[in-house]
């Protein structure tokens, strides 16, 4: 079984050999973690060349690699390229599957379905963690997303948190904020530990980390790896990969498998590495760190003392140690098709929709109550507009020719701060896509409850009030239609026309990784729409293969509402010419029926549906895979 409670092994008694003489297929504990077996894993890859992405040749990144992880600590080492990443990667089905053209990944016995893969946990290489909130908070979000509600009470989620803080010893900074660009938070080993945390919650017995030391000082790294090595002493299979670890870290591995140009030329205890490679005529210096010495024998930068032509994968083909594996391997019968196994198990969530939506909601909230700037600018950018445009239309007279000029005027320039203000809505899916990958691959949540979280708690209150408040302050400076059923239409029509904005900014954020194209991408569907918004040019004398690019133009339909809102029923008088507003309207072919007011109400929102949902299936899009 994958899964055991954290409770449980903590009462065992815990029988451990030295480490430097464990043998690595030996650890000693009362209940042992699962076995992970792979073998003949020939990964590939195919990299797109060129500006229109020309498919390249296939390149082998893994080629016949097999192997046996046990409980214990399981070290992938190698130089950089070497393909440590790809074969945790792939033995931890994080890997595009579409790159696997040979293999079987087994745990105990069995092929790794969705969901048991979401019973491991894997902890990445960059801490994902949201940095508004604090170490508890993070443990106990994973906690209550990831523990079932039938057998965990909030009571006892809060014990599990408390105990996974002491078990990682991060009681001294348990209440303080991982940190973001703007709040100084916990140092690199704390958000180590938490991020660790995060996937300890389930009690895993299947644990995978992708370089859990890089970027950290060494005395931190080594008090990342005796944690581990505390926890695989627990019952649990700890498999990670690991640049250059230094001595007293090295010495902590059970098993290790040493990889070079994605073949291994090693794999056994760790503790006979040394001997094996002694014996292919390789000397280690006197007080050589043995890692660095592996992976100066893996990079040709040691030659042995007999040389030959065989390269040390083939070595190890040879080896005893490959023999054992083989043999090994040659007793696990999987499933006569595991193909068919692995896809008729459809990954499941422990915790219910409106749970998650109200657990994420929550979180979200918090992160945007903790980081206002954004909300901070967007109000003060409202507010500023609001004032400036209410001086520079101030009062607008009925008189012609200013009383229709200044409107028009008025109404264009108000539609364009609509529009271009929420130009921040861009960076909103792009600046949590990894934490949203890690979160929602790692069975957290839907996407859609991530989707949800985002219109719920970022666009309503951060885009609708702020709108309101504008409005309010712009309408009554201009002097705009004095009855308050026309200022509710303004302001109605100023949200919608800021929404279908937003919304654009969504798909495309949900679209692309980058901000760069991100703005790209943003910058020409607006520009196209404000040409097309019926003032810069006159619709009606457009070229007819053209003009049908109207229907598309937030700005027309937001122009066309707001003037037919102030026009009907206003008189403008210029000397002895008296206009009314219908004849202003019917010029400019604005049907100014009650449908023809509410049409441009009705279209913006359907512009706001197809972008939400568009943005929607591009966020169950974005690619999971490593
Ligand atoms: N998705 C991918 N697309 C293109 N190349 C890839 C992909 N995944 C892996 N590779 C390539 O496969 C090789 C092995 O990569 P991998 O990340 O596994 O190496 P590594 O040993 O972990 O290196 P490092 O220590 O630098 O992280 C590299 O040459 C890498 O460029």
């Amino acid at each position: 079984m994958l899964s055991s409670s954290m409770e449980v092994y903590e009462n065992y008694e815990i029988k451990m050999l030295p480490p430097w003489e464990s043998d690595g297929s030996k650890v000693s504990v009362k209940v042992p973690g699962p076995t992970l077996t792979y073998q003949n894993i020939q990964y590939c890859i195919r990299e797109n060349r060129g500006l229109c992405r020309k498919r390249g040749p296939e390149r082998d990144i893994l080629k016949n690699v097999s192997g046996i992880m046990k409980t214990g600590l399981n070290a992938i080492m190698g130089a950089t390229g070497s393909g440590k990443t790809s074969l945790l990667d792939v033995i931890a089905g994080r890997k595009d599957p579409r790159g696997l053209r040979s293999g079987q990944i087994l745990v105990d016995n069995k092929v790794v379905t969705s969901d048991l893969r979401l019973m491991s946990a894997y902890v990445v290489q960059d801490d994902i963690l949201m940095g508004t909130l604090s170490v508890r908070e993070n443990l106990l979000f994973s906690g209550n997303l990831r523990l079932p509600r039938k057998q965990y009470s909030t009571a006892d989620k809060e014990k599990k948190v408390e105990s996974i803080i002491q078990e990682l010893g991060l009681e001294d900074c348990a209440n303080t904020k991982i940190g973001t660009e703007f709040i100084r938070g916990v140092s690199g080993g704390e958000r180590k530990r938490c991020s660790i945390g995060m996937e300890l919650i389930t009690s895993p017995s299947l644990l995978f980390l992708d370089e859990p030391t890089t970027g950290l000082d060494s005395n931190t790294a080594n008090s990342i790896i005796s944690l581990l090595h505390r926890l695989s002493r627990g019952g649990r299979t700890i498999i990670f990969s690991i640049h250059q670890p230094r001595y007293s870290i090295f010495k902590l591995f059970d098993h290790l498998t040493l990889l070079h140009k994605g073949e291994t030329v090693y794999a056994g205890p760790t503790g006979k590495a040394m001997d094996y490679f002694q014996s292919l005529g390789y000397e280690c210096e006197a007080f050589n760190n043995p890692a660095d010495f592996f992976l100066d024998i893996t990079n040709g930068e040691t030659t042995p003392s007999r040389p030959t032509e065989k390269s040390l994968a083939e070595l190890y083909r040879e080896s005893q140690y490959c023999a054992s594996v083989k043999e090994e391997l040659k007793c696990i019968t999987g499933p006569s098709d595991p193909s068919f196994e692995a896809k008729s198990k459809a990954p499941s969530y422990v915790t219910s929709f409106f749970y998650q939506l109200n657990v994420v909601c929550w979180r979200t909230m918090l992160n945007v109550v903790r980081n206002p700037q954004t909300s901070y600018a967007q109000m003060a950018l409202n507010i500023i507009c609001a004032l400036l445009i209410g001086l520079i239309y101030y009062q607008m007279p009925l008189t012609l020719p200013e009383a229709l000029q200044n409107r028009i005027g008025a109404f264009f320039f108000l539609i364009i701060n609509m529009v271009f203000g929420n130009l921040s809505a861009v960076e909103l899916f792009i600046n949590e896509r990894a934490i949203f990958v890690h979160e929602n691959s790692g069975g957290y949540y839907r996407t859609s409850v991530y989707f949800l979280s985002k219109v719920f708690v970022d666009l309503l209150p951060n885009r609708i009030v702020p709108i309101f408040i504008f409005s309010s302050i712009s309408y009554y400076m201009m002097g705009l239609n004095p009855t308050f059923t026309s200022f509710l239409c303004f302001a109605l029509t100023m949200s919608l026309v800021s929404l279908a904005g937003v919304s654009l900014a969504f798909l495309i954020s949900a679209s692309v990784s980058s901000f760069a194209m991100a703005n790209i991408l943003i910058a020409l569907p607006f520009v196209f729409m404000m040409v097309f918004g019926g003032f810069l040019v006159n619709l009606n004398s457009m070229l007819n293969w053209l003009s049908w690019l109207k229907w598309a133009s937030i700005f027309k339909y937001g122009l066309d509402a707001v003037t037919i809102n102030e026009m009907k029923g206003q008189v403008f008088y210029g000397g002895n010419i008296t206009l009314t507003g219908e004849m202003y309207l019917k010029s400019q072919g604005i049907d100014y029926s009650v449908w023809g007011f509410w049409q441009n109400q009705v279209a913006l929102l359907g512009i706001i549906l197809v972008c939400m949902t568009f943005a929607y299936i591009q966020l169950r899009r974005i690619n999971r895979w490593k």
